[in-house]
């Protein structure tokens, strides 16, 4: 049995939902009217000049009662065009083949074949009086078409229009007129049109304006480098409202991008990427493109046009294809080539540069041992010898300890540097990852990781007659802070005006909140987790010998004052390791604090009775 082919259907289309979408939908703001006028006006002079390169080009603004009309001296359209080109949605002679979609691509604004109708968002009649250049022979034509997608085509006499080109009228619908006003059409032409090779022109209430000033402050000759730089900040200045730390010329002829990176004078959030401003083929796509840069280039903000890279199709936003990855990793390395440049050749700069943006290369250096090696010498390291580079601290120490923590780094750093060690603090973002990175660039040093036992390690023990004699404190002591989860030992360390030192190694500090969660669990969970008891070692309180109040409070004899004595020990050294406290560390501190001053206001007052 032969099994019939099911008969064919094209699509229908609903006009005025199509309309609709294209003008209301598609772009964010009535705005872009303006933008497809002048860019259909671009392309048609680009189009003539492509066989007449002498043919006038300037395009023409005029603002009318109610309306906008614009002249361009262009390639115009046949009746056949009209037809082909203007009134059939989704067609667009720009990917003729006559132009190859190449050439198409590289030399015009337009590729859609939708734009015209983005000016139904504020109009109800466009009309277009427009005659060939092509063919001398052909009569000018009129257009004429309506919101609901109805249009009227008729020729004109020959005399209606002399010259090639085409005349295009829209007409404000009821309460868009605000968007035709003198000053809102030359404000959106010049925003539009600023980088357009051709001059655009508005015309109201007889005054002309040229809106646009070319070539791009980037291509003009400039009599010095200094001269170029000032006229890139002057312009950085005036496009993005910043007065910007510097600029780095931007220049990819291979993809067609000129432009200038600016780089932003106060610290910025890394996650915020946006805000570069990009022009295509000289109409502005975009003030806020996102992806031009590399994630690490957060400090920077561009203004650039490029010939190559692609629109979406309301040309508001850049196309994410290889070309768009492509154009970030090349303004990637001239940004770091900028960098690199400033460590060898301006070092002053370099620094206020870093004062400002650290992090963002620091975060770049992580995968990037070339620039880590060239940055070295500058970027900064809160270590125990202050703030340093790591080529500093590593010429003093070669052995550089690296605390993974901010807690560890300041539970030791008083007495790691008393002690003539070298330690960094790898607690903050990209720290570690750097510092351990080090021996790679710098040969002959190496990274080990901080232990707080190791610490402990390099502090002298006191001698055993002194061990024996306040043996009997150390044990009340360690009684006292034994359901602190914490041990007690004496050492005799520098500096002396630290009392006590509190350390807790990561495994103490992950065993208490297991125990913590063993308290608050259910039966079921507190076998499990009790199962998971470690043999961690418990936090420290290491007392310093050498300190005068730990030798008055050993001597205590009473036991009450001692333990209160201990327990303002404890919460002392704690409160020196800059973590905050938990609610039952803050009522101990509180509470032997309050008892030491009732204590002492109750001696006083028996001395002075
Ligand atoms: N001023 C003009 N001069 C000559 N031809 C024009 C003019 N304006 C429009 N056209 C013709 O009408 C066609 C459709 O224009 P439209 O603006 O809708 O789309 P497009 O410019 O081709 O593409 P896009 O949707 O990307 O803007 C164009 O391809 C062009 O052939």
């Amino acid at each position: 049995m032969r099994v019939q082919e099911p008969p064919s259907h094209t699509f229908q289309v609903d006009l005025r939902g199509l309309v609709d979408l294209l003008s209301h939908h598609l772009y964010s703001s009535p705005r872009v009217y303006v933008r497809e006028l002048l860019q259909n006006a671009v392309d048609a002079v680009t189009a003539r000049q492509r066989t007449e390169p002498d043919a006038p080009s300037e395009i023409r603004l005029t603002v009318l009662p109610g309306a906008l009309r614009v002249d361009d001296p262009g390639i115009g359209l046949t009746e056949a065009d009209v037809h082909r080109f203007l009134a059939t949605i989704g067609s667009s002679s720009k990917r003729d083949d006559l132009a190859g979609v190449e050439v198409a691509r590289r030399e015009f604004l337009g590729q859609f074949g939708i734009g015209l109708l983005a000016c139904f968002v504020v109009a109800d009649e466009i009309t277009v009086v427009s005659r060939s250049a092509v063919d001398p022979a052909a009569t000018p034509v009129e257009w004429r078409a309506t919101s609901d997608g109805a249009y009227t085509v008729r020729t004109l006499p020959a005399d209606a229009r002399a010259e090639a080109g085409t005349t295009v009228t829209v007409t404000a619908r009821h309460g868009a007129e605000p968007w035709f006003t003198a000053e809102r059409v030359t404000e959106l032409a010049g925003s539009f049109g600023a980088l357009l090779r051709h001059e655009i022109r508005v015309v109201a209430d007889g005054v002309t304006t040229t809106v646009n000033r070319t070539p791009a402050v980037w291509d003009r000759d400039h009599p010095t480098p200094d001269a170029r730089r000032a006229a890139l900040l002057t312009y950085g200045y005036e496009t993005l409202g910043f007065a910007a730390l510097d600029v780095v010329d931007l220049d990819l002829p291979l993809v067609g991008v000129r432009g200038a990176a600016y780089v932003l004078p106060v610290a910025s959030n890394p996650l915020e990427r946006g805000g570069h401003r990009v022009y295509l083929k000289g109409m502005l796509l975009s003030e806020s493109a996102s992806k031009l840069l590399p994630e690490w280039a957060f400090f920077a903000r561009c203004v650039l046009d490029a010939e190559a890279l692609r629109p979406t199709a309301s040309r508001e936003a850049l196309y994410d294809d290889e070309t768009l990855a492509a154009v970030r990793e090349a303004l990637g390395e001239r940004i770091r080539g900028w960098l690199t440049g400033l460590a060898a050749t301006d070092p002053e700069r370099l620094e206020r540069f870093l004062s400002v943006h650290q992090l963002g290369v620091k975060a770049l250096a992580v995968h990037d041992d070339e620039l880590l090696r060239t940055m070295l010498p500058w970027l900064r390291f809160e270590t125990t010898a202050g703030t340093l580079s790591l080529a500093e601290l590593a010429r003093r120490h070669p052995v550089v300890h690296l605390a993974r923590t901010v807690e560890e780094f300041r539970q030791v750093s008083a007495i790691a540097s008393a002690q003539g060690l070298g330690v960094v603090n790898g607690g903050y973002t990209y720290d570690a990852e750097l510092v351990e990175k080090l021996p790679t660039v710098a040969p002959g040093t190496s990274v080990v990781p901080l232990a707080a036992d190791a610490v402990v390690a390099h502090l002298d023990a006191v001698p055993a007659d002194r061990e024996l004699a306040v043996a009997a404190f150390l044990a009340a002591a360690r009684a006292r802070l034994d359901k602190l989860d914490c041990d007690v030992v004496l050492r005799a360390f520098h500096p002396v005006t630290v009392p006590a030192l509190y350390l807790d190694s990561r495994e103490a500090l992950h065993e208490r909140s297991r125990a913590q969660a063993e308290a608050e669990a259910d039966p079921l969970w507190t076998e499990i987790l009790s199962n998971l008891r470690s043999t961690a070692p418990r936090a420290q309180l290491v007392l310093n010998d050498h300190n005068p109040v730990v030798r008055t409070v050993a001597a205590l004899t009473e036991p009450e004052l001692r333990d209160t004595a201990v327990d303002a020990l404890y919460g002392q050294a704690l409160l020196m390791t800059h973590r905050p406290l938990r609610t039952t560390e803050s009522a101990l501190l509180n509470r032997a604090l309050g008892d030491l001053l009732t204590w002492a206001a109750d001696q006083t007052r028996t001395r002075e009775a």
